[in-house]
């Protein structure tokens, strides 16, 4: 850190979310700055570079990593290549944030978990942004308070206008739910023991590979059921709405996020393009809270515990997704170090 105690970032991964994490860093938040960004197209990352003050740019992590000025890391690389920035963070003993999913699959997640517990203190928080939502932390406030009594069912529903070219049926689990699978065992303070994948007929508007639309369905520890339509390419903007059915009461987010207008003959609201816009203050929130903690030495947020639980529950997914069966969550025990 300089002596004003400024975090020195270096971004790893300079796509959509990666771009948009320098912007915030540059624009929005206090206390940090981008030391370096990496991205194996290097155009891409000379491009970025060029957005943020004394910002070198890299195609390689590791090499970021052992730069001069360089004091955490936030990694915006796709799913599979976390592990091998989270290790190598690890080696240089840098805090990191992770774009979720911690990794795609439980084997590797379990490999950080283990990486993390070698270095003997806790280095990671993972982007699960919805934590930091304030409709969504309305909602785990009202639900902690007991005053609707105990959450039966959660309805959720994920839909994206559109997904990236490379997206697959398996991303719309490991990559979309993976989302509601942080936001159930934050919400409901339970687990997720088994998960079933059903799947329509296809929308004719569905682009190849993908079988869209989804409906998940989880099963918690706790007896609550939990039911995720994924609508990856719905076409007509971002929605991500939650609703808690429970003993005494309902409880729903999501619904209009923005201004609500009446006009002759019409009522309604706006409908976000996609999630850098629908989750913006969320991002925020979230970035700056890890500069915060990061400064003061400490971490906070979603654990690499929670990263993996996650992973655990969509490898689940993704076998009910392949077999059409419900299909049991294996995790370990949660680990003393993370409780
Ligand atoms: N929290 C949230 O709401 C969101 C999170 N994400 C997560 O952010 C991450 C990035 O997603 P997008 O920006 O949408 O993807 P993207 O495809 O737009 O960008 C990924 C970038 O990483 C680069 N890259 C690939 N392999 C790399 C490597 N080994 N080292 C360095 N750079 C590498 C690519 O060249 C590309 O520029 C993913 O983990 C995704 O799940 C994405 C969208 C929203
Ligand atoms: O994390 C995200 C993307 O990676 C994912 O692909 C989208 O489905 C989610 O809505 C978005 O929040």
């Amino acid at each position: 850190m300089t002596q004003q105690g400024t975090l020195g970032v270096a971004v790893i991964g300079t796509g959509k979310m990666g771009a948009d994490h320098v912007r915030r860093i540059n624009d929005v938040i206090s206390g940090a700055r981008v030391a370096a960004v990496v991205d194996i197209d290097e155009a891409r990352a000379k491009a970025v570079a060029d957005t943020a003050d004394g910002c070198q740019a890299f195609t390689d992590p590791a090499a970021a990593m052992a730069a001069p000025g360089v004091d955490a890391v936030l990694i915006a690389s796709p799913g599979p290549a976390h592990e091998a920035a989270l290790l190598s963070a690890f080696e240089h003993d840098l805090p990191v944030l992770c774009e979720k999913p911690l990794t795609p699959d439980s084997a590797s997640a379990l490999r950080v978990l283990e990486a993390e517990q070698r270095l003997g203190h806790r280095r990671v928080q993972v982007g699960f942004m919805r934590r930091y939502d304030t409709e969504f932390m309305k909602l785990k406030a009202l639900l902690a308070g007991g005053e609707l009594g105990r959450p039966l069912l959660l309805h959720c529903r994920h839909r994206n206008a559109s997904v990236h070219s490379y997206f697959t049926n398996e991303m719309m689990i490991t990559d979309s739910v993976v989302h509601e699978m942080d936001q159930s065992r934050w919400l409901l303070e339970q687990e997720i023991a088994a998960v079933t994948v059903l799947k329509p007929t296809p929308s004719s508007l569905s682009p190849e590979p993908l079988s869209d639309p989804q409906l998940v369905v989880f099963e918690t520890t706790g007896g609550a059921i939990v039911n995720v339509e994924i609508f990856a390419t719905c076409g007509f903007g971002y929605q991500v709405q939650a609703e808690a059915v429970c003993e005494r009461g309902t409880a729903r987010v999501g619904d209009a996020h923005g201004m609500l207008v009446n006009r002759p003959g019409t009522w309604g609201g706006e409908i976000a393009p996609d999630f850098v816009a629908r989750f913006e203050e969320a991002y925020d929130r979230e970035v700056q809270s890890w500069v915060n903690a990061t400064r003061r030495g400490e971490v906070e947020g979603p654990s690499t515990w929670d990263g993996y639980a996650a992973t655990a529950v969509s490898e689940a997914g993704v076998r009910a997704q392949a077999t059409g069966r419900r299909t049991v969550v294996e995790m370990i025990e949660r680990p003393a170090f993370y409780s």
